[in-house]
């Protein structure tokens, strides 16, 4: 329990005063010393020879040289602080007459009021400096704030208010001051006197007017010990809002409540010498004080009822004690031996007090809105009192009749309170019967089943008694006939007897047993009970396990959805890296295609340069020839022109030819690179194609995985061992068979890939081939050409030597001639060769370039597919792990049963097997032995003969029954030898 609930004990002072100048004068000696460090009174004297010592220990201890400012330093200081923190506090001052109250609460009031420093006097008390306090803190923190003050006098039970306006009305003085104000209950669990003025004061000046106002205003009466004694209580209350801000800007009221009371002298009423008109006075006085004495014991000795309301001061100051405030008491004593008894009674009283525990609540903070709200509704309330006073015609009752209705109320009001206590006496004694009425009912119930196995026990024994009997007389009859068998009769009797006194034995042990057995079966209720107990903790564990199971199912289905989403983000990053390797190589293929057609272009060029360089030869020669005509022989002539022409013809023919070739080359080439974007196309259509199968595909798993795994763990909650398995089996299944698809389809993947690379290969073998065979075809038909060419050379130079004689010059001008064809024409190789060798190169690389673009696209798939395989591996362990956990928490669980089960098992079979033992025990006794303990009666025979008997041989004793004839005595002697006779011996013999 917190030391807030356990509550915090009344803080009680004492203060001595020092001695009065009279005591002085008068030299009277000193009984009370004060040990301030120690916080210990004593008080010793010697009256009548009967010493009187005695030590009291209090809170603080304030010796007669103890200031003002000493007792305020350190007891008060602290309590107005809380005050200030919002906490209800209250200061007491309790002691006889003319000890120092007045003095210590409000001190030399007249000469409080500040001085041009804002000093106070030294010998002002507690009321001035806790107010000044009070200012100087608010004043200090900067704070919004409002204190309110009233000041009330108790006196006869009466309350007066000390800060009413005096008015100025035709009534006397006296019934001005006996004007007198009701209390209230407000409500709300406390009390308010109604009509009891507030004073809102704003400065430490304006309470000391106040104060010395009311202070003027209060009864005094003389008595033989104190001339300006007070012979009533007295109650000034500080009540400080202060006004604080939240950190959300909200404005909250903090509400603090100082109540300082001087309660009139304790002592007695003959000491203080009040006399016939004071004795009412005195009796009112003393039944304040008495009530509060009362008050202080019932709250001290923790009795259920405390009684506020016999008192007005009880019940003014009720939350002071027990309740809600925090309380001190200041104890005032004289330290004269006149004032001993007094002295005494004080302290004990005060001694007593530390014992009362409060437990103190700060106010609560109310929202400016609210008291804005409540002060208006309280002013709503007053304008209407106002009104019906003006107006009248509000209910007005005579003041005698309303005072009798008003105690009427009060006790009516204390009715109530005792009926409530008593009702709650009554509530506590019926649940105390009732409880004892449990209690017998099941007593009873335990003893009537007891009764009932005994009077079960009863009745066989009785059965067996009867038959016992009937066997005694039958036996009895058959030695009344035979008085030849009397003595063996005597013995066969005694032996009956015996064997009832055993029977009565076995019955008291049966008895006994039976006690035993109900103890037993008390022990085993008790042990059923704890198994109970254990059984359903089991099943509060179990259902926490179950909870922990439900979150675990929880915490993988979220792990399942993050593993689902890293694949997700996986095949993204998987597909980002195939969308770049394709790009690459679409890239790759345009540039490609670039090269090859500025492979074509250059071949055009060089094509159309040969061509053209040709034409010039051409008309060259055509020019030598028609330069030379005039000088060959016109046959001669013509016929070479003839040849000539052939041979134009045939070169332009073949050159044409050559250009053909190079077209269809060309237009091959550009078919082969269109087949190629063609396959490209195809390639990134698939890619594309691929990778929307492959998210659908993701996207339909993810879908039905959540929805597998959604209603899985549904079931897995209702049903959760079956569940778990198959819900494993069933995901294993799962995750296997779209394993196995995205396998698969990666495979499928892979094999499209890989028969699309081998198709752009074999595309590129043939375009090789064709390529190559294009070349050796055209080198072939360049070398024709110049064979051609050196032929018709020979031919031109046979007719050039033919023609040598006739055309030297022409000679020269065919032989530069023929030397420039050659120059064309192995340039015209020199080029075509570099053309193939180029186009081969370029071939090559590509070819190069292709093939490596198709191992990093083989590479990154199966990384990625790697990658692939490789999470959903990790995610299929996760799984299976958590899986595990899960089917270790059941299995752990179905350990848990079974090792209840089987203790339990073991407990009820060892109950039952104890039960059983007890009962087989229980009847075993009744069976007759040898070895049952014999309890003789006087007139039964001694166990020697008994022992005798028995040791007879069985034969001997029936060969002589039957020598004799005598059923009877047959059937005594196999009742002597009871231990060979079965459990219904006598019927047995029947
Ligand atoms: N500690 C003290 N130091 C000096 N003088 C004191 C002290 N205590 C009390 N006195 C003086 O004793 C006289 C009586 O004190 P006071 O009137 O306060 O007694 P009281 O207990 O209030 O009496 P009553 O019950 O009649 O009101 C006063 O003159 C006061 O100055």
């Amino acid at each position: 329990m917190s030391q807030k609930e356990k509550g915090v004990n009344v803080q009680v002072l004492l203060r001595c005063r020092p001695f009065s100048d009279d005591e002085l004068r008068s030299n009277a000696p000193q009984v009370v010393t004060c040990n301030d460090h120690m916080r210990e009174v004593a008080v010793s004297q010697n009256i009548a020879g009967k010493h009187i010592d005695r030590v009291f220990t209090f809170d603080k201890v304030f010796g007669p040289s103890a200031r003002q400012k000493d007792l305020y330093d350190q007891a008060i200081i602290p309590i107005v602080n809380e005050v200030l923190e919002g906490f209800n506090c209250t200061i007491f001052a309790y002691g006889q007459t003319g000890t120092g109250k007045t003095y210590t609460m409000e001190g030399e009031c007249k000469r409080s009021k500040s001085g041009p420093n804002g000093e106070l006097p030294a010998e002002a008390g507690v009321i001035p400096r806790a107010v000044k306090q009070i200012f100087d803190t608010l004043e200090s923190q900067n704070a919004e704030y409002s204190v309110k003050v009233t000041f009330l006098e108790l006196y006869n039970e009466e309350i007066t208010d000390l800060l009413a306006p005096e008015e100025l009305s035709k009534v006397s003085l006296e019934e001005k001051q006996k004007k007198q104000l009701p209390l209230m209950e407000d409500g709300k669990g406390g009390v308010l006197v109604r009509g009891l003025e507030e004073e809102i004061v704003t400065s430490a000046n304006e309470i000391f007017t106040l104060l010395e106002r009311g202070s003027a205003k209060r009864r005094t009466a003389e008595t033989l010990l104190n001339k300006q004694s007070s012979r009533s209580h007295s109650l000034f209350s500080i009540t400080i809002h202060i006004k604080e801000a939240t950190p959300e800007g909200e404005e909250l009221i903090k509400c603090g409540k100082l109540n300082l009371v001087d309660l009139a002298g304790s002592e007695n009423i003959s000491r203080s010498g009040a006399r016939e008109g004071r004795a009412r006075e005195a009796g009112e006085i003393n039944k304040s004080l008495l009530t509060l004495g009362r008050v202080i014991n019932a709250l001290v000795e923790h009795l259920g009822h405390v009684p506020y309301r016999d008192s007005k001061l009880t019940r003014l100051l009720r939350d002071s004690l027990g309740g809600r405030t925090k309380t001190c008491i200041i104890a005032t004593v004289s330290p004269a031996v006149h004032c001993l008894e007094e002295t005494l009674s004080t302290l004990d009283y005060a001694h007593r007090a530390k014992h009362i525990k409060n437990k103190p609540e700060v106010n609560q903070k109310m929202m400016k809105s609210t008291l804005i709200k409540d002060l208006y509704g309280e002013i709503e309330r007053l304008k209407a009192e106002v009104y019906a006073t003006r107006e009248k015609n509000g209910v007005y009752i005579p003041k005698d009749r309303y005072y009798q209705e008003e105690s009427e109320k009060k006790a009516m009001a204390d009715q109530i309170e005792q009926m409530g206590l008593r009702i709650e006496n009554h509530q506590k004694q019926y649940d105390e019967l009732n409880g004892r009425y449990i209690e017998q009912v099941q007593q009873c119930s335990d003893l009537s089943n007891k009764l009932d196995t005994t009077q079960k026990n009863l009745k066989k024994t009785s059965e067996l008694l009867a038959y016992t009997e009937d066997e005694l007389k039958k036996f009895q009859y058959t030695v009344k006939e035979k008085d030849y068998i009397i003595s063996e009769q005597k013995k066969a009797e005694n032996a009956l007897a015996h064997q009832a006194c055993v029977l009565r034995a076995d019955l008291e042990k049966a008895l006994q047993d039976n006690a035993s057995l109900f103890l037993k079966i008390g022990r085993e209720d008790k042990l059923s009970s704890d198994n109970r107990a254990v059984v359903n903790n089991f099943q509060a564990e179990l259902a926490q396990q179950v909870g922990y199971l439900c979150n675990t199912v929880a915490t993988s289905l979220s792990e399942q959805n993050e593993h689902l989403q890293c694949v997700e983000k996986l095949c993204h990053s998987f597909l980002g890296v195939h969308d770049k390797v394709v790009l690459d190589l679409r890239k790759k293929v345009a540039d490609l295609r670039n090269l090859y057609i500025s492979h074509i272009e250059a071949v055009q060029n060089v094509v159309r340069l040969h061509k053209a360089g040709s034409d010039d030869v051409l008309e060259e020669l055509a020019s030598l020839i028609s330069s030379n005509g005039d000088s060959i022989q016109e046959s001669s002539l013509s016929t070479q022109q003839g040849e000539l022409a052939v041979f134009a013809r045939d070169l332009r023919n073949r050159f044409n030819v050559s250009v053909e070739q190079i077209k269809d080359i060309s237009d091959r080439s550009q078919e082969f690179v269109d087949k190629l974007f063609k396959e490209s196309k195809k390639l990134e259509d698939f890619a594309s194609e691929a990778e929307q199968m492959q998210m659908n595909c993701i996207a339909d798993f993810r879908k039905s995985f959540e929805e597998q795994s959604r209603s899985d763990s549904e079931k897995l909650i209702a049903d959760m061992t079956t569940l778990v398995s198959d819900h494993i089996r069933r995901q294993m299944d799962l995750v296997d068979e779209k394993l196995v698809d995205l396998r698969q389809s990666s495979v499928n993947s892979k094999t499209f890939l890989d028969k699309h690379v081998s198709t752009v290969g074999e595309i590129m073998s043939h375009a090789k081939r064709k390529w190559e065979s294009f070349c050796v075809q055209a080198e072939k038909e360049n070398k024709d050409t110049a064979d051609y060419s050196a032929a018709k050379h020979c031919r031109m130079e046979l007719l050039m030597q033919q023609s040598v004689s006739t055309a030297g010059s022409a000679l020269e001008h065919v032989k530069s001639t023929h030397k420039a064809v050659n120059e064309k024409g192995s340039k015209h190789v020199s080029a075509s060769m570099s053309l193939i060798s180029n186009a081969r190169d370029s071939n090559e690389q590509h070819d190069m370039e292709i093939n490596s673009a198709r191992v990093a696209a083989e590479e990154d798939v199966a990384k990625n597919s790697e990658d692939l395989y490789e999470q959903f591996d990790v995610m299929s362990a996760q799984e299976r792990e958590s899986i595990a956990g899960m089917l270790n928490v059941v299995n752990n669980h179905s350990n848990t049963l079974k090792t209840f089960r089987e203790d339990h098992a073991g407990q009820a079979a060892s109950i039952e097997d104890k039960a059983r033992e007890t009962f087989q025990q229980h009847y075993r006794d009744y069976e007759p032995s040898g070895n049952t303990p014999v309890r003789c009666e006087p007139d039964v025979p001694s166990k020697g003969t008994i022992d005798s008997l028995r040791s007879l041989p069985m034969e001997s004793l029936l060969e002589e029954f039957r020598e004799n004839n005598s059923s009877e005595h047959f059937e005594a002697a196999k009742e002597l030898k009871p231990s060979l006779i079965p459990r219904s011996p006598l019927s047995a013999l029947n």
